[in-house]
C-alpha cells in the first residue's frame, strides 16, 4: 500500500435540516465558514497531502477561492455518495489512503484525523470513530411500532474522517447505490473488517439549528487553536 494520504470531503449538501438559505459548508460559525474550519483542520495533520473537496456546483469558484489553490474543488453530486465519487476520482494518483470527512464537522479535533489515518498505516483497512450512545435506540416498523429494542452497550454513534485504504474504498464505491449512510457501510458490504477507534464529543455533525448553537457556544468558551476561534 501507498503511505501517501489524501482527504476528500463532501461539502455539496443543501443544510435542509438546518435551514437558513446558505448550502451548510458555507455556514459560518464564529465568522468562518464550517468547510474552512473543517479544511484547515486536515492540513493541519502532518499526515494529509491533499484534500479535495466536493462543492455544491454552482459554487465552485466561490468554494476555490475560500480554499485557496492548495486544496482541489470539484463539482459534488446529488447525494452524498456522488459527492464522495467525484472527489476520490480527483485524487493523485499515488494516494493510497483516503480519509473521507464531512465538511459538517468543523469541530473535528486534529488528532482525531492523526489517529484514524494512523490506525490505517499500521494496516487496518478501515478505520471509523465512534461514541457510545447516550438514548436508548429502538427499531420501529412502518407504522410507528416497536420491533425491538437493541441492546445499547452494543451500539456507537459514527462520526467522520472514516478512513480507508483506497483501493478498498475504490471497490466499495462500485456499489454505492447500496442503502446505507456511511462510507464504511459500503466496506462492511465487501465482507472487509471495519476497525472502530474512539471518536470525539467535538467531532458532532451540525445537522439542525440547535447544533449550530453548540458548535457557537464551544468556540466561544474555548481558547483560540492556531490563532483562529
Ligand atoms: N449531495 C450531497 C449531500 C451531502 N454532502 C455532504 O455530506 C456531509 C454530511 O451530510 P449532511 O450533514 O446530511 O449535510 P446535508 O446533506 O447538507 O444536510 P441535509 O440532509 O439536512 O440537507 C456534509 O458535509 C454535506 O455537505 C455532499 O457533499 N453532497
Ligand atoms: C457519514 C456520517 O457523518 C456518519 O455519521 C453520516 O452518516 C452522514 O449522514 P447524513 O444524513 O448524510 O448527514
Amino acid at each position: 500500500m501507498n503511505s501517501r494520504v489524501g482527504a476528500v470531503v463532501p461539502a455539496a449538501g443543501r443544510g435542509e435540516r438546518l435551514g437558513g438559505g446558505t448550502p451548510k459548508a458555507l455556514r459560518p460559525l464564529a465568522g468562518r465558514p464550517m468547510l474552512l474550519r473543517a479544511v484547515e483542520t486536515l492540513l493541519s495533520s502532518t499526515l494529509v497531502s491533499q484534500v479535495v473537496v466536493a462543492a455544491p456546483p454552482t459554487l465552485v469558484d466561490v468554494v476555490g477561492q475560500l480554499l485557496g489553490s492548495g486544496v482541489r474543488v470539484v463539482p459534488g453530486g446529488a447525494e452524498r455518495v456522488d459527492s464522495v465519487r467525484v472527489a476520490l476520482d480527483a485524487l493523485d494518483d499515488d494516494i493510497g489512503v483516503v480519509l473521507v470527512h464531512d465538511a459538517a464537522r468543523p469541530l473535528t479535533p486534529a488528532k482525531l484525523v492523526d489517529a484514524v489515518a494512523t490506525t490505517v498505516l499500521d494496516g487496518h483497512p478501515a478505520v471509523i470513530p465512534v461514541l457510545p450512545v447516550a438514548d436508548t435506540i429502538k427499531e420501529i416498523d412502518a407504522d410507528g411500532r416497536v420491533v425491538r429494542t437493541p441492546r445499547r452497550d452494543g451500539l456507537r454513534a459514527v462520526q467522520t474522517p472514516q478512513g480507508f485504504r483506497r483501493d478498498i474504498l475504490r471497490a466499495a464505491y462500485a456499489n454505492r447505490d447500496l442503502p446505507v449512510t456511511d462510507d464504511a457501510g459500503l466496506v462492511e458490504a465487501l465482507g472487509v473488517p471495519v476497525t472502530t477507534i474512539p471518536g470525539a464529543e467535538e467531532a458532532f455533525k451540525v445537522t439542525r439549528p440547535a447544533d449550530l448553537v453548540l458548535a457557537e457556544a464551544l468556540l466561544a468558551h474555548s481558547l483560540p487553536r492556531d490563532g483562529h476561534r
